[in-house]
């Protein structure tokens, strides 16, 4: 018998970026103890809930884990990764902007990061959009 294809879980997730010194940087946090990976690096966002869109999921998870506002972001791209205790859809979205300060509501530490990342380890469900990001700025160059 085989066992039903479990359920791709529906995930936003923002790529916060800024200009620092010349360079992009986007945000990365660490995933709080208690969830699956703890410890390990990742693009904030969170599940997408029944009956939101990418965007209000995104919204509701950066008022709920930093405590800021999101405005306009870009819907940039769609990945798929699978792990022992989930298959995940990642709706990867670009935020340029925001109001409020920062506040780490789950205790979680965040940093800026450059594409030569200095924290680790980092989600593996993330490489896929952190090589798109090298592409696109190296077009860019
Ligand atoms: N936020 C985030 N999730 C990611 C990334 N990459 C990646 O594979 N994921 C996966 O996407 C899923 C996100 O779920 P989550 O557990 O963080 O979401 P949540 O905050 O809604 O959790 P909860 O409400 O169950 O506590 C996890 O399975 C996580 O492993 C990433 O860069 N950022």
């Amino acid at each position: 018998m085989t066992e039903p294809a479990a359920k791709r879980v529906e995930v936003a997730v923002g790529i916060v970026l800024r200009q620092h010194q010349g360079q992009q940087e986007f945000l990365l946090g660490s995933r709080p103890e208690g969830k699956p990976y703890a410890g390990y690096w990742e693009f904030p966002g969170g599940k997408i809930e029944a009956g939101e869109t990418v965007e209000q999921a995104l919204r509701r998870e950066f008022e709920e884990e930093l405590g800021i506002t999101i405005g306009a972001i870009e819907v940039w791209r769609v990945t798929e990764h699978d792990y022992e205790h989930a298959k995940v859809r990642l709706h990867w979205c670009k935020v340029r902007d925001w109001t409020g300060a920062f506040e780490m509501r789950e205790g979680q530490q965040v940093a800026w990061q450059t594409l030569q990342t200095t924290v680790s380890p980092i989600l593996p469900g993330a490489f896929p959009v952190l090589d798109a990001l090298a592409q696109e700025q190296a077009l860019q160059a």
